[in-house]
């Protein structure tokens, strides 16, 4: 189902949590909802979903207005952090429980609730797990049943709010590429939200920045990267050195330099003395010091680059911003 959003405002007493908000989501978009702490993303998703109402503004599912509709009608399937599952009850169980409960007059039989809870755990690929109780799985594992449990009721969208955000790093990234080849499978209108720009990098089709309560920018992750429309988006979107020498300013990200450690300074480029060396993954991390400024930037540098193998701290070698944009 597609949605729309149109001049959606929201004001909790006298602050302005969500300022005019205009949102287009396509039928089986994932989209990412992006941006620090307090900038209004739980407070969009919460109003999408019917459990606060906009203080003015219009939301549309498939063209219909849906902003005064109660959440029993506008079949939303809601995934939180730490989403709870019932304890006492298997995986089985859990996920059948939606089916259990409806009105007995569109109640599949027991049967066919069975084999429904059977075949969503084969999508959440945690079939092994069906008559575990919650307490024996694993924090990754919780949150596909959850997701597992959530769908048993033919949501017509998926609202996922910071979903792994109580994992750590390795699962989350597990999950990451998970969620993507599953949404991808079921084709369901999704919006996730998250603080973590690389999470939103890695999953979403478009990516919507926000920040106190407005959207800065929408884009896909490439064009957002590569096209930041102000100076907010470019600094969210990660590390960044901001430089200063003489005239010159320059903002540039970390693996925007190029360095060359010759006797002499090569035309164009800048003096720095290596402060640390420190391995990022496949990269060096390099903290300089530009001779010209007092303050330090941050280089990464592919690990393997042959000219790089035997810098030393307190070495002065030379530096030139690429793809920057000079100020
Ligand atoms: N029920 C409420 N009453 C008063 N203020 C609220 C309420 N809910 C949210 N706010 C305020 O609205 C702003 C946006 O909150 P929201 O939870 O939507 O932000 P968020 O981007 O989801 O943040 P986080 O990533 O920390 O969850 C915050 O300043 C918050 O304090």
């Amino acid at each position: 189902m597609g949605i729309q959003i149109s001049h959606l405002n929201k004001w909790f007493n006298h602050y302005h949590a969500l300022n005019d908000i205009n949102l287009t989501i396509e039928k089986g978009e994932l989209v990412a909802l992006l941006g620090p702490s307090g900038c209004g993303k739980t407070s969009l998703l919460r109003i999408i979903a019917g459990l606060e109402l906009p203080t003015s503004g219009h939301i549309f599912f498939e063209n219909q207005d849906i902003s005064k509709e109660d959440i029993r009608n506008r079949h939303i399937g809601y995934v939180f952090q730490n989403f709870a599952l019932f304890p006492h009850m298997k995986v089985i169980d859990n996920i059948a429980f939606g089916l259990r409960i409806k009105p007995k007059k569109v109640r599949l039989s027991p049967k066919e609730i069975t084999k429904k809870a059977q075949f969503l755990l084969e999508m959440v690929q945690l079939e092994h797990v069906a008559n575990h109780y919650p307490h024996e799985l694993s924090g990754g594992q919780c949150q596909r049943i959850a997701l597992a449990r959530t769908l048993a009721i033919n949501p017509k969208i998926l609202l996922l709010d910071e979903p792994f955000s109580a994992l750590d790093t390795k699962v989350r990234r597990e999950l990451r590429r998970w969620l993507t080849q599953f949404h991808q499978d079921i084709y369901l209108t999704t919006i996730f939200v998250t603080h973590d720009q690389e999470e939103a990098m890695e999953i979403a089709d478009r990516v919507v920045i926000m920040n106190r309560g407005v959207i800065e920018q929408i884009g896909s992750p490439i064009e957002i990267l590569n096209n930041p429309t102000n100076d907010f988006v470019y600094n969210f979107l990660g590390d960044s050195n901001n430089l200063r020498i003489g005239e010159k300013s320059f903002n540039f990200r970390p693996y925007e330099i190029d360095i060359q450690i010759n006797d002499i300074s090569p035309i164009g480029y800048y003096p720095a003395e290596v402060i640390d060396i420190r391995p990022l993954g496949a990269l060096l991390k390099l903290v300089l010091k530009p001779q010209q400024c007092t303050s330090y930037i941050e280089a990464q540098i592919p690990k393997t680059i042959p000219k790089i193998q035997n810098l030393k701290k307190g070495q002065i070698i030379y530096f030139k911003p690429i793809l920057d944009f000079e100020i």
